[in-house]
């Protein structure tokens, strides 16, 4: 039977050890505008009149978010200590974590714990473009750069040619059923889009725009500071 009103679930992975930034901690808990890092794409979530539940993945250890007040971000919250060895195992485990609360058809929104700049509009636009989707897709940004693509002499070998190239973003936005079964058979996949290709199935590309970066290094910190500081509400 079709469901009709399908709810949406977040699953934010956030049991990452942040190598790249090369903090003392986990980059999810960086000091970030006086929060952790992690509170900002959470607290976007939570308020988003669209999502029922926010399931957050955290490592099995992580000892750090009881350390911490998330009582005001509300009862959509649920943190989940199951995540794996990578961001695809742990958004696995965190879809598996769920199954007696998803419906198959429920969409599931995963969504990077170390994208803090998150909007509303940017939630809004995924799930309304995507509302009769029968694949689901991504938020993502078309290259504007020119690239070039190196030798093992970090010399340029060719130019690649940017026309269609988009880079992938978060929210990810699948059916559960589909989701749950693209990542189980799917092997190395960077994210829940290739397991969604893998299976030969083509998501849908939606624009997003910049401002929604991954804090990976150290400059992203100040990068995504800045644009929380200067967005427009
Ligand atoms: N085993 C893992 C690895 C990553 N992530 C999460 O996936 C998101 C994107 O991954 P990335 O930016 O690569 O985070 P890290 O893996 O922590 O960073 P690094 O690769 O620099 O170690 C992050 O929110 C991270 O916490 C996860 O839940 N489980
Ligand atoms: C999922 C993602 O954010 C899309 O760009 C990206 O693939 C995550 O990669 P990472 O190496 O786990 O940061």
């Amino acid at each position: 039977m079709q469901n009709f009103h399908p709810r949406h679930f977040a699953i934010v992975p956030a049991a990452g050890s942040g190598t790249r930034m090369g903090a003392d901690k986990p980059k999810q808990y960086l000091p970030l505008l006086g929060r952790p890092l992690i509170h900002h794409a959470l607290a976007t979530l939570c308020a988003a009149p669209d999502i029922d539940r926010v399931y957050v993945v955290l490592s099995v250890g992580d000892a750090e978010w009881m350390r911490h007040d998330w009582s005001a971000l509300g009862p959509k919250l649920v943190p989940l200590f199951c995540g794996g060895p990578s961001r695809a195992d742990s958004v696995l485990a965190g879809l598996r974590a769920i199954s007696g609360e998803a419906a198959q058809s429920d969409w599931v929104l995963v969504h990077d714990a170390a994208r803090p700049c998150l909007a509303p509009w940017h939630i809004d636009k995924l799930v309304r473009e995507l509302a009769h989707d029968e694949v689901g897709g991504l938020l993502a940004v078309p290259v504007a750069d020119t690239l070039k693509q190196a030798d093992g002499h970090r010399r340029v070998a060719a130019t690649v040619p940017r026309d269609r190239l988009w880079q992938a973003q978060t929210p990810q936005m699948f059916r559960y059923v589909m989701l749950r079964r693209a990542l189980e058979s799917a092997h190395g996949v960077t994210d829940e889009a290739s397991a969604i290709e893998a299976a030969g199935l083509h998501p849908r590309l939606i624009e997003g725009d910049a401002t929604n970066l991954k804090v990976t290094f150290p400059l992203d910190l100040h990068l995504a500071e800045w644009i929380l500081q200067n967005r427009e509400r």
